[in-house]
């Protein structure tokens, strides 16, 4: 419906101003100072909450914004996405220091959802739209409204618009402030089925809501993609320490904490404190020898087979214990080379998601590290929202991969030939 009513409206400054049309979406405001908006066809301005199209017109589409003379590719958006990220992880910080009940809900998957992930969403969307430099917006991401839309979801809907406002007074870049409507709507722009022609964002609000719950790890993780292949990639891992792990979960002692890492196809990848300290190169670990490998798989068991992943490992000679942390972390942590395996197979009938692998996937390969599917294959995101993976995902340094797809082929053969339990 907001959409609808959305492809009617255009800021008055907008007309007065052509300039002004680089944005993808009219400025949203109920400040005085900022455009108001009016009805086609009619002078009278209305009092009218942020609107966001369903797919915003291509104003500059033409533009190439990636490989200008002297610049690296996709600078712009990189300079975007990492300005989302971080505006997304201040909120999710302030959420998780005083979560209470009401600020959670469960999805139709049973899977929990929070104020956060929606807060989350709401800002990285926003940030995108007025940092963003061209061409029209589409977003593929995890949440969206329903669910906020009913009755019942008054209070959590009122509490996600004030987390929202707050964040973006207390940062000061945007003289904005959003409507409920406004939210709901900026939510359903990551409703996009991507898909392999033109350039979607893809994003996760927050990876690993549970692990956020339990005050764990957790990422907000932003990609994007330009005809089917990502082409960069931004983590913001607020509880991950700046430099190595040292501790199984997660932690370290007396480290600064709170890392972004980022990644551009071609370019390498970097690691940089969240409020910004200067970006430092990284890359994989360079071990060989799997004895001394460790390697990362999801704290949850319902995400990861512990028992077949304890397989491989055991098949390769992985000495130490497996490290459990939840969220894209771990492909961050790997890209670093705080451990040398990431290995993930859900149980039988899961589809995995692109948003849940597309950031941390190219800050893996930026950095050195390969990730493919279970039977070697490179994980194809320009299928839409899902991937299409063959049993599940392992990633590692051009070292350690043939054995590792030796002994995950072993392992898998030999759970598939195990007699089922009764
Ligand atoms: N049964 C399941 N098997 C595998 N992955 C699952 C799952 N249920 C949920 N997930 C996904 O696992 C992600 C978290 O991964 P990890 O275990 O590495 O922390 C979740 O992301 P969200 O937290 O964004 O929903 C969700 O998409
Ligand atoms: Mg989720
Ligand atoms: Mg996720
Ligand atoms: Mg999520």
């Amino acid at each position: 419906m907001a959409s609808r009513v959305g492809l009617l409206l255009v800021p008055y400054s907008l007309v007065r101003n052509p300039s002004r049309a680089r944005l993808p979406y009219p400025l949203p405001s109920h400040h005085l100072d900022r455009p108001t908006y009016r009805r086609f066809g009619s002078s009278a301005p209305l009092r009218c909450p942020l609107v966001w199209p369903r797919q915003a017109p291509s104003l500059f589409a033409a533009r190439a914004m990636s490989g200008s003379p002297g610049k690296p590719p996709y600078a712009a958006e990189l300079a975007a996405a990492k300005k989302a990220v971080a505006l997304a992880a201040r909120l999710c910080q302030t959420v998780q220091q005083e979560i209470v009940q009401s600020d959670i809900q469960s999805k139709a998957d049973k899977s929990p959802v929070t104020v956060a992930d929606y807060g989350s969403q709401v800002l990285v969307s926003l940030a995108l739209n007025m940092e963003a430099t061209s061409g029209s917006f589409s977003m593929v991401a995890e949440e969206d409204s329903e669910d906020l839309r009913k009755d019942s979801a008054e209070e959590i809907l009122e509490h996600i618009t004030d987390l929202v406002n707050e964040t973006l007074a207390e940062d000061g870049s945007y003289n904005i402030t959003l409507s409920k409507e406004g939210i709901l709507s900026a939510i359903d722009t990551g409703k996009s089925e991507g898909g392999p022609s033109g350039r979607h964002w893809v994003l996760d609000p927050i990876d690993g809501t549970k692990g956020f719950l339990r005050g764990g790890q957790y990422a907000i993780a932003l990609a994007l993609l330009d005809e089917g292949k990502v082409v960069l990639g931004v983590l913001g891992c607020p509880n991950l320490p700046l430099t190595l792990i040292s501790n199984l979960d997660g932690s370290s002692s007396g480290d600064q904490t709170g890392a972004l890492f980022s990644a551009t196809i071609g370019c390498g990848a970097e690691v940089e404190s969240l409020e910004g300290s200067p970006p430092q190169k990284i890359s994989v670990c360079t071990i060989d020898n799997p004895v001394n490998a460790s390697f990362f798989e999801s704290y949850e068991g319902a995400h990861t087979m512990h028992d077949l992943t304890g397989s491989i490992a055991e098949k390769l000679g992985v000495q130490a214990p497996p490290v459990r942390i939840d969220s894209q972390a771990k492909y961050g942590a790997l890209a670093r080379g705080d451990g040398a395996i990431y290995l993930r197979f859900p149980h039988k009938g899961y589809k995995e998601k692109i948003w849940d692998h597309a950031a941390g996937a190219i800050v893996v390969t930026e950095s050195g590290g390969v990730v493919t599917d279970a039977s070697g294959n490179d994980l194809d995101f320009s299928k839409g929202r899902f991937l299409d993976v063959d049993t599940g995902i392992i990633a590692t340094n051009k070292q350690l991969m043939p054995s590792l797809l030796k002994s995950v082929q072993e392992a898998i053969k030999e759970k598939s030939q195990a007699p089922s339990p009764l």
